[in-house]
């Protein structure tokens, strides 16, 4: 206790300054701790048995839980926006069941419903009437949208739409909330009127009466059963045998059918109907951001207080966060949350500012919002799920109890690498997009693309290099990601070149597609690192505040050079004598930043109740955690402190003759 306070002491961070730098300013921070303090006083919400819940209870809590902020602490703090629920949502922990209604359900109405719909639907959910979910993921289809097999046949003299499952695959699978929850779906289906195929589109289906709850007729509906980790939400099933639903049940913002069964199709762009995708995928990087910030303080608070080995006669046992080994994990993480922070207001940005072209039918940003945020949703979740577990690896054995909280940081986290798009599969429409502008760029010499691909017109590594430069760093970057989409698109060309056709070329091309992608998105996270510490909000800060971000920076930048050595040297943008410099330039920040680390991650400002963490309280006081978490299990409840299996099983083996 005395040695993390002592650290707190020496630190020169600003820390409170910094907290306000996140969260938007001091405002928000009070705001952000008065739900904290709501939540923290409702009994509703306690957490003292939480890690001992069995999967049922988890669950009834959770729905519990939600349905009581809903219904009172929701309308007590007036909390409405987006921004505020999910810190609501945050501060309660776990799943939360009913959250796919309000990110998903919701927002597909209102992003692609005509306006005749959203006054409809959307008083009907905005005061939880209805509760609903996104079914669009089949047994056999998640990937390839475009192969979906739910039909929704319009019939014109019922003016209805029938939906139907044809096949075992065609079986609605993984939505949440829907398991348990959900008394609507956004289905995305075939759209099929006068016999011909449409493509998908989004319905709306009531699936559960809203009298008993009991299936609709002809819906057949359940829960997936135990999955890696998400006990607390009702992911679900969902089979349609013809179920009928009005033609205004089909979302029309962009597409139409009229009575008389006629298709009108969207006048601009039919991947509109895919918006809710990019949504979630541009709030996922902030996700990714919250989570490893979590593990960080953990991880980092945990080395402050925990000693290991006396390595000097006479003196204390050192402290795990002076052993470099350490820092080098752990404060390369700190910079790439804050790398991770930077791209997700950068891309939220974008998303906001794409929208309001949409508004206008103004399609320009939409390609570059795509490429973007499926780049991004998948390198923070990447980074976030591979952090969370290198944390837990750096807190020894202690990590992997539950009691420190890293396994519900992980399992919470690493399916947002499958979900709203699998990495792999959203890092090739990256490349596709990155090979698209590649080709604009050689064919048409007065095209100017988007910023952030300008380094396709021009990459040139700078004489006398300075590795402590920002901008020596990004053109180092933008030399590599040339190369690599260069390697790339040459590798598809000459694919077809050799007469393999566009599929088998671009497959044969998929490792090095996806290494462009994965290229091209560290290098925005880094040239959003760098300009966003270059703004006047934070070139008000603190001096040593912006030292530190300097620093951070730098260590994000070139550790990812260092790292990725191979690919810089292959473009010719360092030389392998340069990495020994690289090195201790990193090493050298990394020793500055390491007097600051428990204040950074202070600065996240997450009360004890959210990190649920034995090792990761805020006082440091770890062993007295420990001692209280084991008294709480209830396999040591028992008479006399024998458990049954004793009586069961170990007696028997023990008076057994062998
Ligand atoms: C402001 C933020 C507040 C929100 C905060 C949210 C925080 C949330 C935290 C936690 C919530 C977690 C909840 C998770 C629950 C999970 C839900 C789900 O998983 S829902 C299901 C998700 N499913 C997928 O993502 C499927 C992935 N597949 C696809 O998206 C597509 O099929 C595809 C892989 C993109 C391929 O599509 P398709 O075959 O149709 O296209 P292509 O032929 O490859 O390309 C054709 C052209 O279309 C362009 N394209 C593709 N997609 C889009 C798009 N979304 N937008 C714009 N353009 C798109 C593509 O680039 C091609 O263009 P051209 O090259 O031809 O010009
Ligand atoms: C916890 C959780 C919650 C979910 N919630 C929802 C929800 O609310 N609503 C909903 O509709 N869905 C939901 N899903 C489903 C999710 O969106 C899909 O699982 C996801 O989109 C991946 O699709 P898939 O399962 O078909 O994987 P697959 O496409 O089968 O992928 C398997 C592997 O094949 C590779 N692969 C596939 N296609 C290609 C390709 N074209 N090119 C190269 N490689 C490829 C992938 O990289 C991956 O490694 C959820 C899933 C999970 C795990």
């Amino acid at each position: 206790m005395e040695t993390i306070a002592a650290e707190r002491k020496a630190s020169k961070l600003a820390t409170k300054e910094l907290t306000y730098f996140l969260y938007g300013g001091e405002e928000m921070v009070l705001r952000k701790r008065e739900i904290e303090n709501a939540v923290i006083s409702d009994p509703t919400y306690d957490i003292t048995k939480y890690h001992y819940l069995t999967r049922e209870e988890l669950f009834e809590q959770a729905v519990k839980k939600s349905v009581h902020s809903i219904t009172k602490l929701m309308p007590e703090l007036d909390i409405l926006g987006v921004f505020e629920r999910h810190s609501l949502t945050s501060v309660i922990g776990g799943e939360n069941p009913l959250s796919l209604h309000t990110d998903m359900f919701m927002p597909t109405i209102t992003g692609q419903g005509s306006d005749e719909q959203q006054e409809k639907w959307l008083p009907l959910a905005t005061n939880y009437k209805i509760i609903g979910c996104y079914a669009q993921t089949e047994m056999g289809h998640g990937t390839y949208v475009r192969g979906l097999e739910t039909t929704a046949t319009y019939d014109p003299v019922k003016q209805e739409f029938d939906i139907h499952s044809p096949t075992l695959t065609s079986i609605k699978w993984w939505p949440g909330t829907l398991g348990v929850n959900a008394t609507h779906a956004i289905v995305p289906a075939r759209l099929i009127t006068k016999g011909e195929d449409k493509g998908i589109h989004n319905f709306i289906v009531q699936l559960r009466s809203l009298d008993n709850h009991t299936a609709m007729k002809g819906i057949t509906i359940g829960d997936i059963g135990p999955k890696f980790g998400y006990a607390e939400m009702d992911n679900g099933f969902l089979k349609f045998e013809h179920v009928r639903i009005p033609r205004d049940n089909l979302l029309m913002r962009f597409s139409q059918v009229l009575p008389d069964g006629t298709y009108v199709r969207p006048k601009t762009s039919s991947k509109l109907s895919y918006g809710t995708m990019v949504l979630i995928r541009a709030g996922l990087s902030k996700f990714s951001f919250e989570m490893l910030s979590r593990a960080l303080t953990i991880a980092i608070r945990y080395s402050i207080v925990r000693r290991q080995t006396q390595n000097r006669p006479g003196e204390a046992e050192t402290q795990l966060l002076d052993y470099v080994n350490q820092q080098h994990t752990l404060i390369t993480l700190l910079a790439t949350v804050f790398g991770i922070y930077f791209v997700s207001q950068d891309t939220i940005q974008l998303y906001v500012k794409t929208q309001s072209q949409l508004n206008e039918e103004n399609m320009e940003l939409l390609p570059e919002l795509h490429a973007s945020s499926s780049g991004v949703k998948a390198i923070s979740t990447n980074l976030a799920s591979q952090g969370i577990e290198t944390c837990r690896i750096a807190c020894g054995g202690h990590g992997y109890s539950l009691s420190s909280g890293f396994p519900f940081l992980y399992q919470s986290t690493t399916p947002s690498m499958t979900y709203e798009g699998d990495n792999n599969v959203l890092l090739l429409q990256t490349a596709r997009y990155l090979i698209k502008i590649r080709k604009e760029v050689q064919e048409d010499p007065s095209y100017s693309p988007p910023d952030n691909v300008n380094y396709l017109t021009e990459a040139v590594r700078p004489r006398n290099i300075n590795f402590r430069s920002p901008q020596h760093q990004l053109a180092l970057y933008q030399c590599m990601v040339r190369a690599c989409v260069d390697r790339a698109a040459t590798k598809v060309s000459q694919g077809e070149k050799i007469g393999l056709d566009y599929f088998d070329a671009w497959n044969a091309a998929a490792v090095e597609l996806i290494q462009c992608a994965e290229a091209h998105t560290h290098y925005v996270m880094v040239k959003s690192f760098i300009e966003n510490i270059d703004k006047e909000e934070v070139r008000n800060m603190s001096p040593y505040n912006q030292f530190i971000l300097k620093c951070l920076s730098d260590i994000f930048s070139l550790n990812y050079i260092l790292n990725k050595s191979g690919l810089f040297i292959e473009a010719g943008a360092i030389y392998g004598r340069e990495l020994n410099e690289i090195r201790e330039v990193i090493q050298s920040q990394i020793l500055e930043v390491r007097p600051a680390a428990v204040s950074l991650v202070d600065a996240f400002d997450y009360p004890d109740f959210v990190l649920r963490s034995v090792l990761g309280r805020k006082d440091g006081d770890v062993y007295t955690a420990m001692w209280e978490w084991v008294q709480h299990n209830p396999r040591n409840k028992h008479k006399n402190g024998v458990h049954p299996v004793y009586k069961k099983y170990t007696r028997k083996l023990l008076r057994a003759k062998m």
